[in-house]
């Protein structure tokens, strides 16, 4: 079946006013608060469009009077004004508006409105709008009144009565008996200054006494100087923070006429943490928590921001995630780049400042911009095993940078090398990814060492004490067997620590991998497992080095360990090893297993015992 336009079958649809603002108030605005919103905007918007019909019409200006006992809310402004016919087309038809392109249909970037529904959100708040304008064309003022049920009416209003009108439109709404706060003096106050301080036209509210107290006020934040930032944009960014922000950064990306600043926190957010942004449209208050707005790694700043050319949601309260979003967040994050980069070349001072502060994050973005790396990378300061000092030093003063990869493994590694020769902790996040890019981005040379390498680089004992020193080994080898610990004796500085335990990470990651293939056996955990394991394995012997979970390294130096090596009661010798070896493992930060706890209590008891001379009561095994 066809249907011919001038069918009598065709009819416009009808609209549900009811359902309609219950559409809006539920599921597109979030909240009724924003009917003043809505009004603000649309006072703005017709006082622009006087302007554009007469350029020396006076100067714009909206009033708003909160209701009162027995007096209706009243928003007033001195704009175009409507007439008769466009009452009744644009007042009254969901969706229509005078703010498109006539020939796109998109928002006219010099307009708030675009999408003809704003006026409804009165519905929210009042079941009736009454409108009384007065168009700027000359035409009588009309009077038209909308019903929440869904009827209007409109009337032209006598010469007399014209007359008496000011150009523009007065907007009444009878608050609801049940809830009238929203149109209350405080709440009136408080909205309008929260979505209208920054409009371009002076925003009053009106006193019971007839006086007017201005809520509009001097956006601090558009063409902010960031050498002299205003006390009005310190005094916004310190309410924002809760504190005094470390640094100001004007910010514009003209393509999408988006202006303002960033704030950079004076204090470190906490991980994960995003900063969201405040950002207003044509001046008025889109959102105060709004997402997107820049790149996730910029989260030590807080951006407040004006745009006109960025398209806002139909609630008003977000930005439509598009290209042009996606433009500004890319410029943005360049000019926050741009920032840092300027810091770390001219204002030296000050980024140590923020680099106290914003460490991490600087370090997330080195990671991936060779750029930034470069000009950040020799002001970091890493933690080396002679204390912290920044890159810049450890390569003046060392010829390059030796590092050990994981927290772990540095402790170890920490405990042996000399101070002349620094080892970085390479285990604090992204610290070894930057490290490893040394030689590329600044030409300095990067070793990683290895508590392994390390332990077969230190000096064995001299040549006439070997024998003894053997023999301390398998002894000691041999005291340890229940926990599969091999013992070497080395030299090595402090002559106090008599005592090293190295743990090689990889063989201790084998053990727990094997013990999950044997709980995994057969399915497909247990497959993959054993694969790795066999990888690993297969490297290890092609690196020529032996699978050993623990070393204990004794100290030949040490006044302790050379006695021990005479020591022949091999009761007190197997003690005093597993003393050493307990020591060793806590002086590494290592969790003791249950079979060291076992081994450490009844060494000491037994040592105890020992030092009263009661043999019979040992506990340990008896040798
Ligand atoms: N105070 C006013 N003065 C003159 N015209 C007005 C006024 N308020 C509303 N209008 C007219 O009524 C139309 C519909 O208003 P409404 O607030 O519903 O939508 P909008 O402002 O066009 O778009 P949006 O839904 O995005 O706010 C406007 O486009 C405008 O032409």
């Amino acid at each position: 079946m066809r249907f011919e336009s001038d069918s009598p079958d065709v009819r416009p649809f009808q609209v549900d006013l009811r359902g309609v603002v219950d559409l809006l108030s539920r599921h597109i605005y979030s909240s009724p608060q924003v009917f003043l919103r809505e009004l603000l905007q649309n006072g703005r918007d017709a006082i622009r469009a006087r302007h554009e019909l007469d350029a020396g019409a006076p100067a714009g200006s909206l009033e708003i009077e909160p209701a009162g006992p027995g007096r209706p809310f009243r928003f007033r402004d001195n704009g175009v004004g409507l007439t008769a016919d466009e009452a009744s087309e644009l007042l009254s038809t969901v969706g229509r508006s005078s703010k498109r392109d006539d020939l796109m249909q998109v928002r006219r970037v010099d307009y708030l409105g675009q999408f003809g529904i704003g006026l409804l959100s009165c519905f929210m708040v009042s079941d009736r709008i009454v409108v009384r304008s007065r168009s700027a064309k000359g035409t009588p003022a009309i009077e038209w009144i909308g019903d929440a049920s869904g009827s209007f009416r409109i009337r032209e209003l006598g010469e007399a009565e014209t007359d008496g009108m000011a150009v523009g439109t007065e907007i009444a709404l009878e608050p609801r008996p049940d809830d009238a706060s929203l149109l209350s003096p405080d709440r009136v106050r408080a909205l309008a200054t929260r979505f209208g301080q920054y409009l371009p036209v002076p925003v009053a509210i009106v006193n019971e006494d007839a006086t007017l107290d201005t809520v509009t006020r001097a956006p601090a934040f558009l063409g902010a100087s960031a050498e002299e930032p205003s006390d009005a944009l310190v005094e916004l960014g310190t309410k924002l923070l809760g504190r005094r922000p470390l640094d100001i950064i004007p910010l514009s990306v003209p393509g999408t006429g988006t202006e303002g600043v960033a704030f950079v926190l004076p204090f470190a957010p906490p991980p994960g943490a995003h900063q969201a942004s405040t950002v207003y449209l044509g001046r008025m208050l889109v959102g105060e928590q709004l997402d997107g707005l820049l790149p996730a790694w910029a989260f030590f700043v807080r951006c407040v921001l004006d745009t006109t050319g960025l398209a806002p949601t139909a609630s008003r309260e977000g930005l439509v995630d598009d290209s042009a979003l996606e433009h500004t967040r890319e410029q943005l994050g360049a000019s926050v780049r741009a920032w840092i980069l300027r810091q770390a070349t001219t204002r030296p001072w000050r980024f140590q400042e923020f680099l106290s502060v914003h460490q991490l994050a600087l370090k997330a973005l080195a990671v991936h911009d060779d750029e930034l790396a470069r000009a950040v990378l020799p002001w970091l300061t890493v933690e080396t095993s002679a204390g912290d000092t920044t890159v810049a030093e450890l390569a003046r003063r060392h010829d390059g940078v030796r590092y050990a990869e994981s927290v772990d493994e540095f402790r170890q590694v920490a405990a042996i090398v000399p101070p002349e020769t620094p080892v970085v902790n390479g285990g604090y996040s992204y610290d070894a990814a930057l490290l490893r890019r040394l030689p590329d981005l600044l030409d300095v040379p990067v070793t990683r060492v290895t508590v392994s390498e390390l332990l077969d680089e230190l000096t064995p004992p001299p040549l006439a004490e070997r024998a003894l020193a053997v023999g301390l080994e398998e002894r000691a080898t041999a005291a340890l067997a229940e926990v599969g610990c091999t013992v070497s004796a080395r030299r090595f500085t402090p002559v106090e620590l008599p005592a090293l335990c190295v743990v090689d990470p990889e063989v201790v990651r084998r053990i727990e991998r094997d013990a999950a293939q044997e709980t995994a056996a057969g399915g497909i955990w247990g497959d993959v497992l054993g694969d790795v394991s066999e990888l690993i394995e297969a490297r290890r012997r092609d690196e020529g080095r032996e699978a050993e979970a623990v070393r204990l390294c004794l100290n030949w130096s040490s006044p302790l360990v050379r006695r021990l090596a005479d020591l022949r009661d091999e009761l007190v010798f197997d003690r005093t090893v597993k003393l050493l070896y307990v020591q060793a493992l806590l002086a590494s930060h290592r969790p003791l297993a249950p079979a060291d706890r076992r081994m450490l209590t009844s060494a000491l008891t037994d040592m105890v015992t020992l030092s009263v001379g009661i043999t019979g009561e040992l506990e340990g095994e008896a040798l």
